[in-house]
């Protein structure tokens, strides 16, 4: 056969390949020209139950090179079985077999390990003992995959240009919102740029460095902390059928497992057709691209391949279906301003403590949990104050840096309760160092839905988990108090605080009533 192929590529002087399935079954036959050679959509990875692919390619260079960088990359993006060269003689007849495969091995060593070339006739390896046997070892090592069944397996990829301490603080608070979200998170990858390329956000050398990676660690997911453009997605999703998805799909999967009310489903179903749109690859049959080396994802396994009309149907559903809600709300809140009661907002970073901080005060048992979003719904409750005031106490969303647009608008509705408050209670995890960028990242919010003129207090809170000093108090005391929302004890003097404040807050509302 090796001579067939090299006569008839040295005549027609373009590369020919054939895919070979572990069985010996030729998959296809492919004919390229002269530098290159494309393949065709290759079935999902799974589908041979393996970590390799399943499939074999051996393919001529009428050039006369053995295998070229082209060639190691398609072995690595396509997780071939083994790639093989036949370097055909300048008389047009086989001159040596050159192959390689992957290496389970090494963890920062090298990703493939070549076969000693050979005159196709001399070839002695047996393909099969060798697939086998690094399928085994592939397996061995990722033994501990079985336990974590069900569970996403990703690397963290953070491409940044801010500088180093900050790049490195967003990407452990993507950790956090990763493993919120029940993801397993086996690597993190971290690279700064002077500036991101709006079409690459990777070079290919770089992604292929993190393919293999991947392969090792049996990851099943990139996630990106940078939000992707739809073309630096299919930058990535040309080379690799790892799933692939950024910050912002991260956050809106969480908001959607999260979800109670049915307005909240409704508003993030919403936000995730908006951000899926644009993104919808118009992806057509996998012949169509061609790079110097070759990179095909099989159809089928791009979720995004979804009616785009279909989408715009439901979002169009949707946003009836709010309208419907939102005014359902409007009645509910009319209703309850009938009570009159004086409205305390607690507002703050996402896990700064404030649903723990209502449960203490009321005696409540709501949802609290060293979890990234673990409040979605806007809970009431009663609260006394000492001098026998009762207010109405509300717990909400937290925010984050970099909210994603279409987030923030759909909870603007959410946060429209937030109007109704007579003071913002602003919640502060002090015992995060980076906790005076959460407060800026709150400030602007609130600015942003137009709530910064009420009345705010700052309430810094988790003060059990400092190293207190005087220095420290005075600065909190200046800025607002200091407490354990774990701890009853400690939290009289926000109660007298707020209570001051409230009271101060009612008389200007009052007079501007008159
Ligand atoms: N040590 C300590 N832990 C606290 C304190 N307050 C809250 N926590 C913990 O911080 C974590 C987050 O608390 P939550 O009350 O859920 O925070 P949240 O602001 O409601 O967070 P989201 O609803 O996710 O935005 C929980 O594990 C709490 O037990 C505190 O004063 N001290
Ligand atoms: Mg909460």
């Amino acid at each position: 056969m090796a001579r067939s192929l090299c006569e008839l590529s040295h005549e027609l002087n373009r590369q020919i390949g054939l895919l070979i399935h572990r069985s010996g079954k030729i998959e296809a036959v492919i004919v390229g020209d002269y530098g290159s050679l494309l393949i065709p959509a290759l079935p999902p990875q799974r589908a041979t139950g393996g970590r390799l692919r399943g499939l074999r390619l051996v393919h001529t260079h009428p050039g006369g090179e053995d295998l070229t960088d082209d060639d190691l990359m398609d072995l690595v993006f396509l997780r071939l079985d083994l790639i093989a060269v036949l370097k055909i003689a300048r008389d047009g007849l086989p001159e040596r077999l050159y192959a390689a495969h992957l290496l389970p091995s090494g963890e920062e060593g090298r990703a493939w390990q070549f076969l000693d070339p050979v005159h196709p006739a001399a070839q002695q390896v047996s393909f099969t003992g060798l697939v086998e046997a690094l399928e085994q070892e592939f397996s061995r090592r990722q033994r501990t995959a079985e336990v974590d069944q069900g569970r996403d397996r990703a690397i963290l990829i953070s491409v940044s240009t801010e500088p180093r301490d900050q790049a490195e603080a967003s990407l452990a608070e993507l950790t956090e919102l990763a493993r919120s979200d029940d993801i397993i998170v086996l690597d993190r990858v971290l690279q700064r740029r002077s500036r991101i390329n709006p079409r690459y956000i990777l070079g290919k050398g770089r992604l292929s460095d993190i393919v293999i990676r991947a392969l090792r660690l049996d990851a099943n997911l990139l996630l990106f902390n940078q939000e992707l453009n739809p073309s630096q997605i299919r930058s990535i999703t040309d080379f690799t059928d790892l799933r692939v998805i950024d910050r912002t799909q991260l956050i809106l999967d969480i908001f959607a497992h999260r979800a109670r009310s049915r307005e909240g489903k409704l508003q993030v179903e919403m936000a995730q057709l908006k951000y899926l749109l644009p993104r919808l690859s118009s992806r057509d049959d996998a012949l169509s691209r061609l790079t110097g080396g070759i990179g095909a994802r099989g159809p089928g396994e791009t979720k995004l391949e979804i009616d785009r009309r279909r989408i715009n149907d439901r979002l169009a559903r949707l946003a009836n279906e709010l309208k419907e809600v939102g005014s359902e709300r409007y009645r509910r809140r009319a209703r309850r301003r009938k009570k009159d009661l004086p409205v305390l907002s607690l507002v703050g970073y996402t896990n700064a403590g404030k649903s723990t901080l209502l449960n203490t005060l009321t005696d409540s048992a709501i949802v609290a949990e060293d979890k990234l979003f673990a409040t979605l719904d806007p809970t009431s409750r009663r609260l006394r104050f000492p001098e026998e005031m009762e207010v109405i106490i509300t717990d909400t969303v937290g925010f984050i840096d970099n909210l994603p647009e279409d987030l923030l608008l759909a909870f603007k509705a959410t946060l429209e309760e937030l109007e109704e408050a007579d003071l913002l209670l602003h919640v502060i995890d002090y015992s995060n160092p980076a906790y005076r960028h959460q407060m800026h990242v709150v400030q602007r919010l609130l600015q942003e839905l137009e709530l910064d003129n009420l009345p705010i207090l700052a309430v810094f809170n988790k003060l059990d988990r400092v190293q207190m000093s005087a220095e420290r108090w005075r600065q909190i005391e200046a800025e607002g108090v200091g407490v354990s929302a774990l701890d009853q004890a400690t939290l009289s003097p926000l109660l007298e605080r707020a209570q001051q404040l409230m009271k101060k807050a009612l008389a200007t509302r009052d007079q501007g009533c008159r």
